[in-house]
């Protein structure tokens, strides 16, 4: 061990360290709290004996989960996760064999494979705002479980309370819970896994086995489906169908193969769809507090697509501004605020944990709702990072940022091409202020909120209209 201090953070208590101090709502403001008190974007916690090391800003985390990204690409073990999920998370081997599968499926040029899913997912969005403007959280999740089944089992959703549907939320709710460092005591004293059930506080093991069925379930249940298509012919091309297809039918390890491809297909719900929820709720709430840049993207996509046709993706290269206000939605309120924890695998040090004064501010006004800011000349300006953090760092970073972005994309533009979108009014003539409030969580989500969605034209609603009768007959 080097004898280099800790870096700085709040007093610690003997055994519990700091955890008791330890936000459970808007962690990131109690950080940023403490990275100013303590003068340092790199702040040490004690949660009962397991080290947190949070950092604070761009330099630190582009030094640390980038550069170093081999030593910090770990996952925190939490027992109960695994449990629910049914493989481990860390970098090991099979790990490395899932983000291969993903990463054949899912790279820039594999993602354009689920363009017409994302489309046709997005002409749903339309029709279900424009017959019940109402509720546009409820919409907005119907799409992303739309992509999600359809892109990893080829299976289309029930309009409401589809069965697969329900179970990964369950199983994602569970996730949430079982993922909190220290909920269990499990977490922390591993070997408590061994007690007999009977034992008291093993009501642990109890819950794991009910979560266990609940992942098992969740993962196996579309597989079954999917196979069973495959066998009688009528399965629709899916990230399954293709995977299974390139197995060679006399490998030895063909059901190990194939179990890593339930597994990865699995992952996909929980992964992708409350993300995508999240930044589409942002798109909405973004919109609605600036309606500045609605009009400025609405002239923008008059003046390359016109209002004969609905925007596809041939249209995104010839739409600077969208692009940027997608890139901004993003970075505006970021989907995991304080990302994804990553777990350092040996021992490092960093500049004596402290970073040099002055460090560059990427962003500056970064509470301002501003696409202009990744333009230049109306053009996307290649000296401005995206909204990188985003999706997280190194080794670890999102493999599914094409289809996130492109899904965001679609649905972002179409939006924008067929409807007005502004604060709900009250019939006495009241605006409605959304709160722009998000619930906690490791996904941070929009609270639901209303919003008045009309079409921008008559001929807006004939187009998407049109479109509807259109599926109905193919
Ligand atoms: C707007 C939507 C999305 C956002 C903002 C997002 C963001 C993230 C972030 C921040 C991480 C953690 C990265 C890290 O630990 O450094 C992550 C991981 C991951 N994401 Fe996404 N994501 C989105 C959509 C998706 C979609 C659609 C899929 C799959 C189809 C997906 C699959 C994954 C997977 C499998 C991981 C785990 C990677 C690993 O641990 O190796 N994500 N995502």
């Amino acid at each position: 061990k080097s004898t280099l201090p800790l870096p700085p953070g709040p007093p610690k208590r003997p055994l519990v360290g700091n955890l008791f101090q330890m936000p459970s709502t808007s962690e990131w403001e109690t950080y940023t709290e403490w990275s100013k008190t303590y003068d340092s974007d790199i702040i040490h916690l004690d949660a009962a004996g397991t080290s947190i090391i949070v950092l604070s800003s761009a330099k630190a985390t582009g030094d640390l989960l980038e550069k170093r990204s081999s030593i910090y690409s770990d996952r925190p073990r939490f027992p109960m996760v695994v449990e629910l999920m049914g493989w481990n998370f860390d970098s090991g081997e099979q790990w490395r064999k899932h983000r291969r599968l993903f990463h054949e499926a899912f790279n820039a040029d594999a993602s354009r494979n689920y363009e017409a899913i994302e489309q046709k997912a997005c002409r749903e969005l339309l029709r279900r705002l424009l017959q019940d403007p109402t509720d546009v959280m409820v919409h907005v999740r119907h799409m992303a479980g739309e992509i999600i089944m359809a892109v990893a089992y080829g299976i289309i959703i029930l309009p409401q309370n589809d069965p697969y549907i329900v179970l990964a939320r369950d199983a994602m709710y569970a996730l949430s819970i079982a993922s909190i460092p220290g909920r269990f005591l499990v977490d922390t004293f591993p070997l408590l896994k061994y007690i007999p059930d009977w034992f008291p506080g093993a009501g642990f093991k109890r819950k794991a086995r009910e979560w266990r069925k609940l992942g098992r379930a969740t993962v196996d249940l579309p597989f079954v489906e999917v196979k069973h298509k495959i066998t009688a012919g009528n399965a629709s091309p899916s990230f399954i169908s293709t995977a299974l297809d390139t197995i060679d039918t006399n490998a030895p390890d063909r059901g190990q193969q194939e179990q890593m491809v339930k597994e990865v297909a699995g992952t996909m719900y929980g992964a992708g769809a409350d993300t995508t929820v999240s930044a589409l709720g942002t798109f909405f709430l973004a919109i609605l507090s600036n309606p500045e840049a609605q009009k400025k993207a609405q002239m923008e996509i008059d003046a390359v697509v016109g209002n004969e046709r609905l925007p596809d993706f041939g249209d995104r290269e010839s739409l600077p501004y969208v692009f940027a206000l997608v890139q901004e939605v993003l970075r505006w309120r970021n989907v995991t605020p304080i990302a994804i924890p990553h777990s350092l695998s040996v021992e490092d040090t960093y500049k004596g944990y402290r970073l040099p004064a002055g460090s560059i501010a990427v962003y500056p006004e970064p509470f301002a709702f501003k696409p202009e800011r990744f333009l230049l000349n109306g053009k996307p300006n290649p000296a401005v990072p995206g909204p990188g953090a985003a999706f997280g760092f190194g080794r670890r970073i999102c493999p599914g940022k094409h289809l996130a972005s492109s899904s965001l994309w679609i649905a972002a533009v179409s939006a924008l091409a067929t409807f007005d979108i502004t604060k709900a009014v009250r019939e006495d003539g009241q605006i409605i202020e959304p709160t722009y409030e998000y619930l906690p969580g490791l996904v941070s989500m929009p609270f639901p909120f209303k919003c008045s969605i009309k079409p921008r034209s008559q001929r807006a609603a004939e187009l998407i209209q049109a479109m509807i009768d259109d599926d109905l007959h193919n």
